[in-house]
């Protein structure tokens, strides 16, 4: 059963020229042990629909589901419990979501208090090479600091869901591939990742790829899919489904040329 499932997600925010319609019918399933990430320009939905698959924010319509039970049926109580215990949040700024009176191992120690579960604080920090400044409080971290370390304290305990808005945008080489490590071993720990991002680095990291415009879902694939197509031993291929209303009539002319193979329309 996928953890968290969407069908017809619409969110409405309220604009000066009357209300601003950042989801209109999206559709998505969230699965355990995949990273996920939502790509699309600037004001596309990516935010929103990370805030309301972490349940941040009801939807204004449409149907979500986690573990296969409504979310619209919870209370506010029960959800704030399943944020707790179950969700890992990265905000778009990471001190937004890192505790600031706390230093690095304060962060970690205070999530695994929230989650219930036990977590070697020290091991965490060395994952995301902050093992220097485990004594040292969020404002005096650098941008990458604050970042790695807000991935880190997300990702305590390996949350059924972890959700992180643009992860690796400030990021150079060596701290956006910490940061995707650390996202692919909670993936691997069995956490459903799903990452808003524009970052090529985010983009190849991931298992699917969706992509949103103007609040719908224009398109969805898995990793490679794009790339690579299984040829039967029959010499069958199956073609994308987007492709196949180029050839209604189910016949196609195949021209093999200079090692390429084209597709046409009789
Ligand atoms: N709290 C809000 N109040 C009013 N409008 C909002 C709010 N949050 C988002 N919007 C609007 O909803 C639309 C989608 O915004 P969202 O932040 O989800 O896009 P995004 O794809 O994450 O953009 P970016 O890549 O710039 O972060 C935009 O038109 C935005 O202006």
């Amino acid at each position: 059963m996928p953890l968290m499932e969407g069908r017809e997600l619409l969110q409405l925010y309220a604009a000066p020229t009357g209300p601003t319609q950042a989801l209109r019918g999206v559709d998505v399933t969230v699965l355990g042990g995949r990273i996920s990430a939502i790509t699309g320009p600037s004001g596309s939905g990516k935010s929103t629909l990370l805030a309301v698959l972490a349940l941040r924010e009801r939807p204004a319509g449409g149907e979500l589901r986690h573990r296969g039970r409504l979310v619209s049926g919870l209370t506010r109580r029960q959800l704030q419990v399943l944020r707790r215990r179950e969700i890992g949040w990265v905000a778009q700024r990471p001190t937004h979501s890192l505790f600031p009176q706390l230093d690095a191992r304060g962060q970690i120690e205070q999530m695994a208090r929230f989650r219930g579960v036990r977590c070697d604080a020290d091991a965490t920090l060395a994952e995301v090479e902050l093992t220097d400044q485990a004594g040292v409080r969020p404002a005096v971290l650098s941008g990458g600091e604050q970042q790695r370390l807000a991935v880190a304290a997300a990702g305590v305990g390996a949350p059924a869901l972890l959700v992180a808005d643009e992860p690796t945008a400030e990021l150079d080489d060596d701290s956006a591939a910490l940061v995707l490590r650390l996202l692919r071993a909670r993936a691997d720990q069995g956490s459903a990742v799903v990452l808003a991002t524009h970052d090529a680095r985010a983009i190849d990291a991931a298992d699917t790829v969706l992509r949103l415009r103007h609040g719908v879902l224009s398109g969805a694939h898995d990793a490679g899919q794009d790339r690579t197509a299984t040829i039967d031993g029959l010499g069958r291929i199956q073609l994308p489904e987007e492709a196949l209303p180029l050839f209604p009539d189910g016949r196609v002319i195949v021209t093999v040329t200079d090692g390429h193979v084209e597709l046409h329309r009789p």
